[in-house]
């Protein structure tokens, strides 16, 4: 149990990530770059222990929870090795006079988190900020309060100046103190697309710019001329990765008619495959869900994709464990249905949970205009052995992060982020680098004042 930070402690930490910064910014790239490296070798050193403290905060299996540790170490090595090498430009002017351009922090940044990917979240946002010079004041999802704190206790044993990495605990009030804050100079939030909004409008008082990592309706397209085994493989990383609580999972499986059923019935044989309980045990690949009211609202989707005139050809139902220990765990058999529409609710909603709705196309057009035909726009996914093809619906899918022939794995050298509802900014990647900094124009004058007076 956790004491919600009120205004008193959001001050404090960001007073205290003020006075780091002073430090933290006047460091030079390499400086910050080994104590990111050093604090990427602790992650990496306690990942089990890390990962075991993820599974216990969220559910996940210990199994994917170990990815999300290596994820996050990976991703604190990417933003070390930049930050060595950020700079400015020199640009001549004329008559000798020149001007240059300095890449500067924006100072104490905030990072507010979801919960389904707690720790990696924290690294994602936090990484970037500090290769940058900023100082960051963290804000984890009032489910997962935990690991984010061996990430404070990890960024401390590796040397940052104390407060540079301040977590604060909370919910909706402590983020509405963090966002309006006068000291804050820039928000990075992960989470639904209302409280992404809440959190635009209280940025555009100060202001402030934000990143906004959203929610998603993602479009899965499967062509007849896929490799059906990795298609299969593709669909269920798309669907049924951290009990399907996953932004960009691609939960519009449109398949080709001419290969519905046998895909179908593959997709059905290893979705019932997929070993349910208790998250810490090695086997295990589906944990329970984050908390009784999310799961109550995963089943009602499924049985209003039912009573919309889906047909649930597995799972959708509550799965008690034979373990009498986890008898009241939140737990759900992964599910997949058929006869999909496209105005159905479980096609239309981001329902977060696992839940895959099989729809079925003919042709490329066809199927492009009904994969963009959402308010969404975070992933979508490809599988076909066609490369001019594959290439060809990519550039048309109006979403952030494509993939072809796989889905849900994430480098860290590649950005991801949304497209229209799904938010803009960018996490991961070079790019990111833009969003943690901003650009100072230095004009030098070598000669004498030109005055209109
Ligand atoms: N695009 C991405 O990278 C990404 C990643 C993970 C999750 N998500 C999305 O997150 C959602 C699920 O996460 P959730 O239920 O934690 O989302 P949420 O929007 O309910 O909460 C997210 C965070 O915002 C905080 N918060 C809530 N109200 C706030 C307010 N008024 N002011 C400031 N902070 C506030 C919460 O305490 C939490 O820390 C899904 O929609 C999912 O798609 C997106
Ligand atoms: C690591 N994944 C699976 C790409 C998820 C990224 C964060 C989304 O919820």
């Amino acid at each position: 149990t956790f004491t919600c930070s009120g205004e008193k402690e959001v001050n404090l930490a960001v007073q205290d990530a003020k006075a780091a910064f002073k430090i933290w910014s006047q460091k030079s790239g390499m400086e910050r770059c080994r104590i990111l490296l050093e604090a990427a070798r602790i992650i990496r050193d306690r990942k089990d222990e890390i990962a075991t403290v993820e599974t216990i905060n969220n559910g996940k299996s210990i199994f994917e929870a170990r990815w999300d540790i290596d994820t996050s170490w990976q991703c604190l090595e990417y933003y070390a090795g930049l930050a060595g090498s950020m700079a400015g430009e020199h640009i001549q002017l004329s008559g000798g006079s020149f001007g240059y351009t300095r890449r500067e922090p924006l100072g104490v940044c905030v990072g507010i988190g979801a919960w389904n990917y707690p720790f990696q979240i924290a690294c994602w946002k936090s990484a970037p900020a500090l290769a940058c010079g900023n100082a960051m004041v963290f804000k984890p999802s009032p489910f997962t309060p935990v690991s984010t704190l061996l990430l404070a206790e990890v960024y401390t044993e590796a040397g940052v100046p104390p407060g540079l990495f301040n977590v604060v605990q909370g919910g909706a009030a402590t983020g509405q103190f963090l966002c309006q804050h006068r000291d804050v100079a820039k928000v990075s939030f992960t989470g639904s697309v209302p409280t992404g909004s809440k959190i635009m409008e209280m940025s555009a008082k100060g202001i402030k710019p934000v990143t906004l990592e959203l929610g998603g309706k993602s479009p899965l397209i499967i062509f007849s001329d896929c490799d059906m085994k990795n298609a299969v493989k593709g669909a269920l990383m798309a669907n049924f990765l951290t009990q399907g609580e996953v932004c960009c999972n691609g939960t519009r499986v449109f398949v080709q008619k001419e290969i519905l059923d046998q895909f179908t019935e593959e997709v059905v044989k290893q979705t019932q495959r997929i070993k349910i309980g208790d998250p810490l045990l090695e086997d295990t690949r589906m944990g329970p869900l984050i908390n009784r009211p999310h799961l109550e609202r995963v089943l009602g989707f499924v049985k209003v994709a039912k009573e919309q005139g889906a047909k649930v050809l597995c799972g959708g139902d509550l799965y008690v464990p034979e373990d009498p220990k986890l008898k009241d765990g939140y737990y759900m058999r992964p599910c997949v249905l058929a006869n999909c529409r496209d105005d159905m609710t479980c096609v239309k909603e981001e329902i977060f949970g696992p839940v895959m709705s099989i729809l079925s196309f003919d042709t490329e057009a066809e199927v492009l205009e009904r994969a963009n035909d959402t308010a969404f726009g975070l992933a979508a996914g490809v599988f076909t052995r066609d490369i001019q093809r594959a290439h060809r619906v990519v550039a048309e899918l109006q979403a952030g992060m494509c993939f072809i022939n796989n889905y849900n794995v994430s480098p860290v050298e590649l950005p991801f982020g949304g497209y229209k509802k799904s938010g803009f900014g960018r996490e991961n990647g070079r790019v990111t680098i833009e969003y943690y900094s901003q650009l100072k124009t230095v004009c030098v004058e070598m000669g004498d004042v030109e005055s209109a007076f």
